[in-house]
């Protein structure tokens, strides 16, 4: 009799971001296992009470507040600890307090005999994420930052809202950094199968390029606006770190724009940087290198260019 592999996922830093990932996998049934890490342990055994209390009303999951030696059996350690945003900071302004705990929390991953896909959300990301994979020795494709999946996801909602149109007929991404340079790939930009200049054309002849200039504004600027409603975002990450994960175990190899590193696609080189790719089982199984324009991809290589320079004082470290 064959016996099913029992998935497990390790959350650490279980704040905003981390407990509504959690909440999202139970209420999703991906996992069989989920272990919860904080330096507030408190809290974490709260959090493993209430999710617990939650079960009957969904599917089997295993949950605890546990430690670092739960990483070893782990399919996937997800890291979302750390410091948010406050009001008026930017992502790279977290570089300091963050890539400080990424050691130890990596290290302390590792030091468990953990062998599984590591998945980063901490900001900034694609910093973080390029620290995670340094810090664990892991090969890139086992370390993946979520980097601008939510970006894109905002992008497409908002894009069917300005059409009218169920957001899943909407296909674009938004590729770069996880923050401020980051750009839209409008020349693959499509509405349904159509191009979306084409598709305006003809259904919204009333649209403007400053419509859609704005709407990539509010894309962009989104977390700030977010920010100073409610102090932080959490729900859509949670949701799409529950997509990401989903097609790690699942094995669904979808396209996704996650932050990974780049050896020579894209003519760039050693950065973690969002871009569409396929993941699976095996973590990133291929990146895609679409086609840009000499704009998209001069904004494209300005956006690395800042993250290079915020990812020095990691260097500094080796
Ligand atoms: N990648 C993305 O698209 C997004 C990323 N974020 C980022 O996620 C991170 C977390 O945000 P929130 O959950 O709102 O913050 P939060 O302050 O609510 O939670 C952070 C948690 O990390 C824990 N923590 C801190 N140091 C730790 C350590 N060494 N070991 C274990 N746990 C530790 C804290 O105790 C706290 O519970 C931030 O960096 C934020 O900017 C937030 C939204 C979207
Ligand atoms: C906080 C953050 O990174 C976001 O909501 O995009």
């Amino acid at each position: 009799m064959s016996t099913l592999k029992t998935s497990r996922v390790v959350v650490i830093g279980t704040g905003q971001v981390g407990s509504s990932y959690a909440f999202s996998l139970i209420n999703q049934n991906i996992t069989d296992e989920m272990v919860l890490i904080d330096l507030n342990e408190e809290k974490t055994e709260g959090d493993a009470m209430d999710l617990n209390h939650g079960i009957p009303f969904g599917a089997p999951t295993k949950i605890w507040a546990g430690s670092y030696s739960d990483c070893k059996d782990a399919d996937i350690v997800v890291i979302t600890a750390g410091a948010n945003q406050q009001p008026g900071e930017t992502r790279l302004d977290l570089i300091e307090k963050n890539a400080s705990i990424f050691k130890k929390i990596v290290t302390s991953v590792m030091d468990s005999g953990f062998d599984g896909i590591f998945i980063v959300a901490t900001n900034p990301v694609d910093v973080l994420a390029y620290a995670t994979w340094k810090y664990s020795g892991l090969p890139m494709e086992r370390v993946i930052g979520s980097g601008t999946l939510l970006d894109t996801a905002r992008f497409r909602f908002l894009l069917g809202q300005y059409f009218e149109l169920d957001v899943r007929n909407i296909h674009g991404y938004i590729i770069g950094e996880h923050g401020d340079t980051e750009l839209p790939v409008w020349s693959q930009t499509r509405i349904g199968s159509e191009r979306i200049e084409r598709y305006m054309e003809r259904y919204k002849p009333e649209g403007t390029k400053e419509d859609l200039d704005e709407i990539f504004v509010n894309v962009r600027d989104a977390a700030y606006q977010i920010i100073e409603r409610k102090g932080a975002t959490h729900y859509a990450i949670a949701m799409g770190l529950a997509r990401l994960t989903k097609t790690i175990l699942r094995n669904e190899h979808s396209l996704i724009t996650v932050s990974t590193l780049l050896n020579g696609e894209y003519g760039l080189n050693d950065l973690y940087i969002g871009v569409p790719a396929v993941v699976g089982r095996n973590g990133v199984e291929r990146i895609v290198e679409i086609d840009l324009t000499e704009e998209e991809s001069q904004k494209l290589h300005h956006s690395a260019d800042v993250l290079k320079k915020a990812m020095e004082p990691l260097h500094e470290d080796e």
